[in-house]
């Protein structure tokens, strides 16, 4: 059975200051341990806040690196663009941000092979892959589709791949780079955070059904290893 301990808060506010909290330890610990630390973020809405209290700390930014754990195949200034709002918070901070989609591939699939090869030249695994979770159960960008089972499947050495989701998500229907399950449970530190009753309850049932889960954030928890912190607020 998954280990997954719920924090819950009474508001996004107050999710998004002990969210960055944790955040700011992870990035000391790392760095006390290992002199640098690689962190995945997701995209949407979700972390935002998140974001800008993290970047209101006093961190040793120049030894962190931070790459999207999932990217839409779009140009880095557009507004879809998960790395563009990694790198407007924490670039100025002096944090290296790592795009993991390098425009011009001739399609999803070569960008994914690009983007593999370009996560290879960085130290894995992670010291943490944050991870949202969309209503139909997708995390990062695994979606349900006809490339799930080989992200799912994916071998250990296989750490991002190009996902044609389908159906296309509403508001971002463009291909997708994601991290495999085997690249997002390789993090040292796996947390998620999710807003709404409505999530909430998606999320419980994937974690109840585990390995039949039919969901791709049930399918990623079901191979946990250790304990997992989810973070909730209305
Ligand atoms: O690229 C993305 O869209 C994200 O990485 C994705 O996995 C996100 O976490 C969920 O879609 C939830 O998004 P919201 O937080 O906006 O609901």
């Amino acid at each position: 059975m998954i280990e997954v301990e719920f924090w819950d808060y009474d508001d996004v506010d107050e999710m998004a200051d002990a969210v960055a909290g944790d955040i700011a330890f992870i990035i000391e610990s790392a760095i006390d341990a290992r002199g640098e630390c690689l962190l995945a973020f997701p995209g949407g809405s979700t972390p935002k806040p998140v974001y800008e209290k993290l970047a209101e700390k006093k961190l040793p930014w120049k030894r962190v690196t931070i790459i999207p754990g999932d990217e839409r195949l779009v140009p880095v200034d557009d507004e879809r663009s998960n790395i563009k709002g990694i790198a407007q918070t924490f670039l100025p901070l002096g944090a290296r941000v790592y795009p993991i989609y390098a425009e011009g591939a001739e399609d999803y699939v070569m960008a994914g092979h690009a983007a593999d090869a370009r996560l290879k030249s960085l130290k894995w695994p992670p010291d943490l892959v944050w991870l949202g979770m969309g209503t139909d159960g997708h995390t990062a960008s695994l979606f349900p589709g006809p490339d799930l089972d080989d992200a799912m499947d994916a071998p250990k050495g296989k750490l991002v791949m190009g996902i044609k989701p389908d159906p296309m998500p509403e508001g971002a229907a463009v291909e997708r780079l994601s991290l495999t399950r085997s690249a997002i449970l390789q993090a040292r530190t796996i947390i998620i955070t999710i807003t709404g009753q409505e999530k909430r309850e998606i999320l419980e049932g994937a974690i109840e059904d585990g390995q039949s889960s039919k969901l791709p954030i049930g399918r990623v928890l079901a191979e946990t290893e250790f304990p997992i912190d989810v973070h909730w607020a209305p």
